[in-house]
């Protein structure tokens, strides 16, 4: 990890709202996976972008599937979902929105079915723990697998809104932007949100998206991933960004990751200036702190020494993220409650 972030920022309360799991496995956790499999003869450094590197976007979806041979079995799913959520603990996450996508193992018999299970599992006993987080799961759809395999997933999250009390809360989007297009996963994700998920999407991430955002922004969904390509100054178009204001669609913004993905030229670039200083619904996410080598509390420290944020200003930041979460109202007004609460603490 880099440098640590300040006190205040360790301290703020936070709402994590775009964490994929298997991008965000700490080091500890990587080398214990790496030490169980030596035969895949995987170093960390093929696993984590570390300071001052950078790689595009492919390479970086490269390191996913490394990650993803060190991930292939129930009790690795479970272990590493366990460490995560103490891991955002530890760094003042209060509520964490977790994503992953259900694989199927043939050589470990991991299904798609028991990899929900064990991330709803870890859940359940991190709950069991004294930790101060609520954490609730957003099933995702990987759109490298085509329309199908992302009628499967959403048949499987809607079994699972219905029978995992709550914790289960919506769908993702995600995958390579660059592989395939939004148009044949449209049937599935309108039948998600027909059936009461809430859905996160990740749009514009890469140039030359313009139409499947339009298409996918019909829907519409109930928050956008990253949006970099969005405004009409960087190649998007003023209807994309009339329409997402006029939905009020809160955006997930992760600046390390679009920094070192290199879709973004430099932390002063990122679009997080042009949707904040519009007023609109912003989100500070981690999207992969694994694999980015960052934590949620340093990127509202970089936010805010990029862009002259004030303390206080910080702290709106992350207490209006609460409701852009998919927590059920009461869960909502908790967590206002909560950082209520802590205001004292953190500004003494
Ligand atoms: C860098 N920006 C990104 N853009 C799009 N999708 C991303 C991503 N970062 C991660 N993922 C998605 O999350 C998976 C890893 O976690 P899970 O195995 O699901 O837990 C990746 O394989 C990719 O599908």
């Amino acid at each position: 990890m880099e440098k640590p972030a300040d006190p205040f920022y360790r301290q703020l309360p936070k709402v994590e709202l775009h964490a994929h799991l298997n991008g965000s496995i700490s080091v500890t956790t990587m080398e214990e996976l790496i030490s169980r499999k030596p035969h895949l003869n995987i170093q960390h450094s093929m696993t984590a972008i570390r300071k001052g590197q950078r790689r595009t976007l492919d390479e970086c979806f490269q390191v996913f599937k490394v990650i993803h041979q060190l991930t292939d079995t129930e009790e690795d799913i479970l272990m590493v979902a366990k460490a995560v959520i103490r891991e955002f603990a530890a760094d003042g996450v209060k509520y964490l929105e977790l994503r992953s996508t259900p694989r199927e193992e043939t050589h470990t018999g991991l299904t798609k079915r028991r990899y929900v299970e064990m991330v709803i599992e870890a859940i359940r006993q991190c709950e069991q723990e004294d930790l101060d987080i609520t954490v609730r799961f957003l099933v995702a759809v990987d759109r490298r697998n085509g329309p199908e395999a992302a009628m499967e997933t959403v048949k499987l999250a809607e079994d699972f809104m219905v029978s995992s009390d709550g914790v289960v809360v919506g769908l993702d989007l995600s995958g390579d932007p660059t592989v395939g297009h939004g148009k044949d996963l449209l049937p599935a994700l309108q039948k998600a949100k027909n059936t009461g998920l809430r859905l996160a999407l990740h749009l514009s991430e890469v140039q030359s998206q313009k139409e499947e955002s339009e298409l996918l922004l019909g829907l519409p969904p109930d928050r956008i991933g990253h949006g970099t390509f969005l405004h009409p100054e960087v190649g998007g178009s003023k209807s994309l960004v009339d329409k997402v204001r006029e939905r009020n669609i809160p955006l997930e913004l992760c600046l390390t990751s679009n920094v070192k993905g290199q879709t973004v030229a430099s932390y002063d670039k990122h679009h997080f200036s042009y949707w904040y200083q519009l007023g609109h619904p912003c989100v500070l996410c981690t999207d992969d702190k694994g694999v980015f080598s960052t934590e949620l509390s340093q990127e509202y420290h970089l936010a805010a020494s990029t862009f002259g944020l004030s303390q206080e200003a910080v702290w709106a930041l992350s207490e209006r993220a609460i409701n852009c979460s998919f927590a059920p109202d009461h869960l909502k007004a908790q967590l206002h409650q909560r950082w209520a609460s802590l205001r004292p603490q953190v500004f003494c």
